[in-house]
């Protein structure tokens, strides 16, 4: 059976970033150089790129998953971890990207267009760059974050300015194929057409693009032949023409029953109903076709139809038709007020990077933001002092006020970050408490308190202003990616 390849399902995989180094500079007679381990290197993203040489989905159907490499990372004297090359994936014009549950993440439309589907994970700062005043000699670095994987769904709607609709064998290829220069399939079995062929037409001044999907019958809005599958096709189409055949002996069928039934197709399908349509009676080259499109045509254009006589095969009536359907296309171009040809998509952004929330639910408090969460995935809860370099940060951050604000008690569960990557702490009101990490399937790696509280509210009393300004520098290093691509 022929799949149809204008719809991919893809598995993209960005690298991970590379973890930072921890290491203390060493020499002859100098026992104690500063910390010099440098920066893990950012993981390789996975970027889609309209390319107007491409087109077709057919290769990524064939290879349906890719993945970038990850970061390396950081070394002692000061090296940073080689960056991950981004994997560039080059897709046709009009390449719909969407997320499996039909959300729509990106329209691609114009040569050079991109858009990155997964985004390589940031590498973690080495010992060296987390020196500070304070901190002289940091015995931790940041773990590398991890890449985003997702799964999405790329769809290729064909950007025509006219679509040909009908029943198979109706003839719609032929006409393409005597309207342009195309030179589609066309045969005399039903569903020749599996991809929509393109064709570029000239009448006059104008040119177009016009497209010949593949045939409908009744119940295609449900999925019935190629079903939804084309209909996609005909979405950005600035016309509609009804390609009905005069000369078909199926029984049931004549041209008037033929376009009913397609509009109920296209009716049920839903958003094409501001359309302008054609209707083109084809074959009439055989003797009965023109009799019975000589029947027809009165009740076409009682309804409203203009009707064009047309045969594929004997060349007849195409020029009519052809400049028909320019006046219409030039007339919609002249409507539209901006070529929409580039439309750079970026990212969006799933929570806002500046702060942070904090939500009750059942007895816990969970915390959810772009820096709470990002911390989280850097920190090396195997070291003390990495964790309690997050306590820190939290509670610069004003995390810990917010809580007590909000009525949060010692020992009460606080959470960071969504459910599959939560992390649950103990609240010990300066967040040196243990933290439990709670793993992908639930495992419970109980950590002991880090640091008792008097500690470290002496030391914060201590260094008050040398952390406000550490804070500054690290979140100006942190937040700028270029500082950890050197
Ligand atoms: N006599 C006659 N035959 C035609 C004409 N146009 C198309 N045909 C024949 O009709 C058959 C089907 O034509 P296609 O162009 O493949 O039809 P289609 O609508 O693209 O069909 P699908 O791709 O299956 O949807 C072929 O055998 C063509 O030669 C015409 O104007 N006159
Ligand atoms: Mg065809």
């Amino acid at each position: 059976m022929t799949t149809f390849v204008d719809r991919v399902e893809l598995h993209v995989a960005a690298g991970n970033g590379g973890h930072g180094c921890a290491s203390v500079h060493r020499e002859k007679f100098k026992p104690l150089g500063g910390p010099d381990g440098g920066n893990g290197g950012e993981g390789g993203s996975v970027i889609l790129v309209v390319d107007s040489q491409v087109t077709t989905l057919l290769e990524y159907h064939h290879s349906p998953k890719r993945k970038a490499t990850n970061g390396k990372p950081g070394a002692g004297g000061h090296r940073t971890g080689a960056l991950g090359p981004d994997i560039v994936l080059p897709v046709p014009d009009g390449t719909v990207v969407l997320d499996r549950q039909g959300n729509v993440l990106a329209d691609l439309v114009g040569h050079g267009t991109s858009f990155v589907a997964a985004q390589g994970g940031r590498g973690g700062l080495g010992n060296a760059a987390l020196a500070s005043a304070r901190r002289k000699a940091p015995g931790f670095a940041l773990l590398g974050e991890p890449g985003e994987a997702r799964d999405i769904v790329m769809e290729l709607k064909s950007v025509a300015d006219v679509a040909l609709v009908g029943y198979p064998s109706a003839g719609k290829s032929s006409l393409i194929s005597v309207l342009s220069a195309a030179k589609p399939k066309i045969a005399d079995y039903p569903f020749t057409t599996l991809v929509p062929n393109l064709g570029v037409v000239t009448a006059g001044e104008t040119v177009y693009t016009i497209a010949d999907v593949p045939g409908l019958i009744p119940g295609a809005s449900q999925g019935r032949g190629l079903g939804l599958e084309f209909l996609r096709h005909v979405e950005r189409c600035e016309v509609l023409v009804h390609v009905l055949d005069c000369a078909t002996l199926e029984p049931g069928r004549d041209p008037l029953t033929d376009l009913e039934t397609i509009e109920d197709e296209l009716a049920q399908y839903g958003g094409l109903e501001d359309r302008p349509r054609l209707v083109a009676l084809n074959k009439v080259d055989v003797p009965d076709g023109q009799d019975i499109a000589d029947l027809t045509r009165a009740s076409l254009e009682e309804r409203g139809y203009r009707v064009f006589e047309v045969s594929a095969l004997a060349h007849k009536g195409l020029r009519e038709l052809s400049f028909a359907l320019a006046e219409i296309v030039s007339a919609a171009r002249a409507a539209k007020p901006v070529e929409e040809s580039t439309r750079i998509v970026l990212r969006p952004t799933a929570v806002d990077d500046a702060g942070f929330t904090i939500e009750e639910e059942d007895g816990a408090y969970r915390i959810r933001g772009g820096k709470p969460e990002r911390w989280v995935r850097q920190t090396d809860f195997a070291n003390d002092e990495a964790v309690g370099y997050l306590a820190d940060r939290l509670a610069r951050l004003g995390v810990e006020q917010q809580l007590w604000k909000i009525g949060a008690k010692e020992g009460d569960t606080v959470i960071i970050g969504p459910d599959e990557n939560a992390v649950v702490f103990d609240w010990e009101p300066t967040m040196a408490a243990g933290a439990e990490m709670l793993g992908r399937r639930g495992e419970d790696h109980r950590m002991e308190t880090q640091r008792p509280a008097v500690d470290r509210r002496r030391e914060r009393q201590r260094g008050r202003d040398a952390a406000e300004q550490e804070y500054l520098d690290f979140e100006a290093l942190s937040s700028g990616r270029e500082e950890l691509d050197e």
